[in-house]
C-alpha cells in the first residue's frame, strides 16, 4: 500500500516545513475509502515502495502513525521551549534540565549561548556604519512623522472630519454641531496635554544635555532618541539592522534528522525493518540536550547492532550533513541495538579544550585515576598507572609523544614513582622531563639504542626481585592478592615502589641488533611487572608485526590509538576487530586532529582527546614535581641518574642548520663559531677536534678545505656539506621505509 503523505518532510537544510509546498501537496481524502484503506492494527504496515534508501523520511514516519496501538516511547522531539511538562505515567521528568546536571554541561551551554550572543555583538558591530547611514536618514522623518501625528491628535480632526464632512452632505447640520462640540472638548484637553507634555520633554532634553549628565549617560539618550525616531520614519519593511541568517554550521538533532541519517548508511537491516515497519527506529528516550550537544539515544531495528552504524560514521555524517568531528555514535547501554547519537554544536576540532587540570596544583596518587583526555562533550575522562601497561600508537604527527608525556607527567607528580624512560626519536621531546627521571636517553644511535635494551633486561631483572619481595610480604599478610598496595608502595625500603617505563619510537629498538632480545624482555616485563608496580609506556608510530611484536600488542591491558593510516594499524593498537566494531581512529586526521584518539582498556573504548602539555606548562608540572620530590627525599640526584646520550641536541641537524649559504665545504672552526651561537650551552668552547669526534659515528670524515687569506693560502679541517647532506637524507629515507 502507498500512501500519499500531505506534508512532505521537513527541508533538509533549514527544518522549517515548507507549509505552501505541504497545502500543494495535499488531497482531498475520501473518508469511506480511507476507513477500508486503515490497517489492521496488529498486522505490520507494509510498504511497496521497496528501494531501502527510497524517500523513506517522506512516507514511512514512525512520528506519524497515529492508528497504531503500539507507543513507540515518548515523543522524540522536546518543544524548544522548556515550559513544564504533566508528570506521571511510566516516566518522570528530571528535575534538572539534561543541561544542568553537572558543572561541565552548565559551564558548555553557558559557553555555546555567550559564543552566539559573541556572534550575534561581532555580526553588527561590522556593520554600525551601515546601521548609522539608515539612522541618519531615517531619523529626521521620523521626528517629522511623530510631531504631525502629535498635531493630528491635537486638533482632534481625525475621523471627526470625515463624519461631519458626511453629515454636511446629508443636510443634517444637529450632527455637525453635536460632532464640532465633541472635536471642541477633546481639542480644549488635548492641547493643554500636548502643550505640557513637549514642555516636559524640552525640558528634560535641555537638563540631560546642558545639566550635570555624564557625557556617557548624555549620548546614550540622545542616541536612544534618534534611533527611536529612526524606528518611526523607516519604511515598514526595512528594519535598521540586518537579520542574523546563520551563525555556527549547528542544526538541532531532530528523529526525522537521525531517522534520515540511518537509512541512508545503506543497513539492509535498518532499511528493510524500516520498509515495513516505520516505527522500527525508535527513540526510548526523549533527544536532549547534552553538554554542548544533543544526544539521542536510538533503538536500533531487531537485529542490527549500534556497531554496525558506529562503523559507518563517515556516512551516518553525510547523511546528517554535517563534519565528521561533529558526530560522535556510540553503543548505548541496555543492549547491542542501543545507539547513543551525540551530536555537538560545532566540530571537535573548532572546540577549545580546558587545561590539564593538574597543570597549576595537585599530585597524583598512582593508585587512583587522574585526568589524561577530555571528550568530545568536553567531559574530562581518567586513568590509571598502576597495574597497567601502555601502548600508543599513531602516525607521525598524531600528538602520541603528547600523550605519553602527559602520563609521565603525571607520574612525576607521584613522589613514589621512580621513572626511567628513552625516547628513540631524538628530538628532546622529553627533556624537560629529565630532572625527574632517573634514567634517561635519547637518540636513536647506537649506544642509546643497547642502552634502552638494557633498561629492558633490567626492568624484567627487577620483576623477578620485586616477586620475591611480594611472596615476602604476601607471607607476612602484606599484600593480598599478591600485588604492590598502596602501603607498600609508600614503605620506604620495601622496594616495591611503582616504576614506570617508558620508550617512545619503540620500533627503532625493534629494528636493531638488540630488538630481538629486547622485545622478549619487553613481553616478559608486561605480562610481569603488572602485579608488582612496573608499569611500561610504549608509543610506536609504525604498528606491523615487525615494528611491534604480537607477544606485546596482545598483552598491554590500556590502550590509546591515535590517528592511524589503516585497518591492520588500527587493530593491531586496539586490538583484533576492533575496527570492525566501529573503533576507528582512521577517522582522525594527523596534526590537524592531533591529540584525538580511541582510549581502550577503561570500560567501553571511547573517542578522547589527550590534554597537550608543552613548554612554559610542562616546566612548571616539573618544577613542582621537583618540589614533591625533595620534599619526599625521592628526587634523583645528578650522581644516581643514568644518562646515556647528550639531551636534545642532534649535532648533524645542527650543523645543517648553521651551514653558511652558498659553501659545498667549510672550516670546523667556523662551524664551531656558528654552533656556539646557536646553543651555547651545548656547543660553547668547541673545538674543531671536538666536532671531528662528535661527527665520526655518523661516519662524517673531516676534509681539507683551502681559503686564501690575506693573499695567502690557508688549509685547515673541515667537513663537506654533501656528507652532511648525505647522512641526512639517508635518515629520511630509513625512516620514510620504516
Ligand atoms: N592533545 C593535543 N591537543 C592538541 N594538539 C596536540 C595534542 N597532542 C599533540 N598535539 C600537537 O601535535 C603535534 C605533534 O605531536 P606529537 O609530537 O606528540 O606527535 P607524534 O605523533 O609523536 O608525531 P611524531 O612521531 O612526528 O613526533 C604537537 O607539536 C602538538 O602541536
Amino acid at each position: 500500500m502507498t500512501t500519499t503523505d500531505p506534508f512532505p518532510p521537513p527541508d533538509p537544510d533549514g527544518w522549517i516545513p515548507d507549509i505552501a509546498a505541504a497545502l500543494e501537496a495535499a488531497e482531498v481524502v475520501d473518508l469511506d475509502k480511507a476507513r477500508t484503506r486503515r490497517v489492521d492494527p496488529d498486522q505490520p504496515t507494509t510498504n511497496t515502495d521497496d528501494t531501502p534508501d527510497g524517500d523513506s523520511d517522506a512516507d514511512e514516519d514512525a512520528e506519524s502513525l497515529t492508528a497504531r496501538p503500539e507507543q513507540v516511547g515518548p515523543p522524540v522531539d522536546p518543544p524548544d521551549h522548556d515550559g513544564p511538562r504533566p508528570v506521571g505515567g511510566q516516566r518522570r521528568v528530571p528535575v534538572l534540565p539534561a543541561w544542568a546536571h553537572s558543572r561541565a554541561d552548565i559551564v558548555a551551554t553557558a559557553r555555546h549561548a555567550a559564543g552566539n550572543a559573541g556572534y550575534v555583538l561581532r555580526f553588527h558591530a561590522v556593520r554600525t556604519p551601515k546601521y548609522a547611514a539608515k539612522v541618519a536618514v531615517w531619523a529626521p522623518i521620523g521626528f517629522l512623522r511623530t510631531l504631525a501625528r502629535l498635531l493630528r491628535w491635537a486638533t482632534a480632526e481625525e475621523g471627526n472630519w470625515g463624519l461631519r464632512q458626511d453629515a454636511a452632505r446629508r443636510n443634517d447640520p444637529e450632527t455637525w454641531l453635536k460632532l464640532d462640540r465633541q472635536r471642541q472638548r477633546q481639542t480644549s484637553v488635548r492641547w493643554p496635554i500636548l502643550i505640557a507634555g513637549s514642555t516636559a520633554a524640552l525640558v528634560a532634553a535641555a537638563v540631560v544635555w546642558f545639566g550635570p549628565t555624564p557625557a556617557p549617560v548624555r549620548w546614550l539618550a540622545f542616541l536612544a532618541v534618534v534611533v527611536a525616531c529612526a524606528r518611526l520614519g523607516r519604511p515598514a519593511d526595512r528594519p535598521i539592522t540586518d537579520r542574523v541568517s546563520a551563525g555556527e554550521t549547528y542544526r538541532k538533532l531532530t528523529a526525522e534528522l537521525v531517522r534520515r541519517a540511518l537509512t541512508s548508511l545503506g543497513i539492509a537491516g535498518i532499511n528493510s525493518a524500516v520498509a515495513k515497519n516505520p516505527g522500527a527506529i525508535s527513540f526510548p528516550v526523549e533527544i536532549h540536550r547534552d553538554g554542548p550537544g544533543h544526544l539521542a539515544i536510538v533503538d536500533l531495528p531487531y537485529g542490527v547492532e549500534a556497531g554496525e552504524v558506529i562503523a559507518r560514521r563517515g556516512r551516518l555524517a553525510s547523511g546528517l550533513r554535517l563534519p565528521l568531528d561533529q558526530v560522535w555514535p556510540d553503543p548505548a547501554p541496555g543492549h547491542t541495538g542501543r545507539l547513543a547519537l551525540w551530536v555537538g554544536y560545532q566540530p571537535a576540532s573548532q572546540m577549545r579544550q580546558p587545561a590539564w587540570p593538574l597543570i597549576r596544583s595537585g599530585s597524583v596518587d598512582v593508585f587512583k585515576p587522574f585526568p589524561f583526555a577530555t571528550t568530545p562533550r568536553m567531559n574530562v575522562v581518567t586513568v590509571s598507572l598502576i597495574f597497567r601497561n601502555w601502548l600508543f600508537g599513531g602516525q607521525p604527527g598524531s600528538g602520541k609523544t603528547f600523550a605519553l608525556r602527559l602520563l609521565v607527567l603525571a607520574a612525576a607528580l607521584d613522589p613514589r614513582v621512580e621513572i626511567r624512560g628513552y625516547e628513540l626519536k631524538g628530538v628532546g621531546d622529553f627533556a624537560g622531563t629529565a630532572p625527574v627521571l632517573s634514567e634517561y636517553g635519547n637518540g636513536f644511535d647506537e649506544d642509546t639504542l643497547e642502552a634502552c635494551a638494557a633498561m629492558l633486561k633490567w626492568l624484567y631483572d627487577e620483576c623477578r626481585r620485586r616477586s620475591e619481595r611480594i611472596a615476602f610480604y604476601a607471607a607476612a599478610g602484606e599484600a593480598p592478592e599478591n600485588k604492590v598496595t598502596p602501603e607498600l608502595a609508600s614503605l620506604k625500603g620495601s622496594g616495591l615502589h611503582p616504576l614506570v617505563a617508558f620508550i617512545d619510537e619503540i620500533q627503532e629498538l625493534f629494528h636493531s641488533p638488540w630488538g630481538k632480545e629486547a622485545a622478549e624482555y619487553a613481553e616478559k616485563v608486561i605480562k610481569l611487572g603488572r602485579a608488582l608496580g612496573v608499569t611500561l609506556l610504549i608509543g610506536t608510530q609504525i604498528p606491523d608485526k615487525d615494528s611491534l611484536p604480537p607477544g606485546i600488542t596482545r598483552n598491554v591491558n590500556s590502550r590509546f590509538c591515535l590517528s592511524v593510516a589503516d585497518q591492520v594499524a588500527n587493530d593491531m593498537i586496539l586490538g583484533t576487530s576492533m575496527y570492525k566494531q566501529g573503533y576507528r581512529a582512521t577517522v582522525f586526521e594527523p596534526v590537524v586532529e592531533a591529540g584525538w584518539g580511541i582510549l581502550a582498556g577503561f570500560g567501553k573504548p571511547s573517542a578522547d582527546r589527550s590534554y597537550p602539555v608543552t613548554g612554559p606548562e610542562l616546566d612548571r608540572v616539573i618544577a613542582r614535581a621537583v618540589e614533591l620530590r625533595t620534599a619526599a627525599g625521592t628526587l634523583p640526584t645528578p650522581a644516581e641518574q643514568t644518562r646515556t646520550t647528550a639531551p636534545a641536541a642532534d649535532v648533524v641537524v645542527d650543523v645543517a642548520a648553521v651551514w653558511p649559504a652558498g659553501e659545498d665545504k667549510t672550516w670546523n672552526e667556523t662551524l664551531c663559531a656558528r654552533l656556539a651561537d646557536l646553543r651555547p650551552d651545548v656547543y660553547g668552547g668547541w673545538e674543531s677536534a671536538q666536532l671531528t669526534a662528535a661527527l665520526k659515528p655518523h661516519a662524517i670524515t673531516p676534509v681539507d678545505v683551502g681559503r686564501r687569506i690575506d693573499g695567502k693560502a690557508v688549509t685547515r679541517r673541515g667537513i663537506s656539506h654533501a656528507a652532511i647532506l648525505a647522512v641526512i637524507a639517508e635518515r629520511d629515507r630509513k625512516r620514510r621505509a620504516n
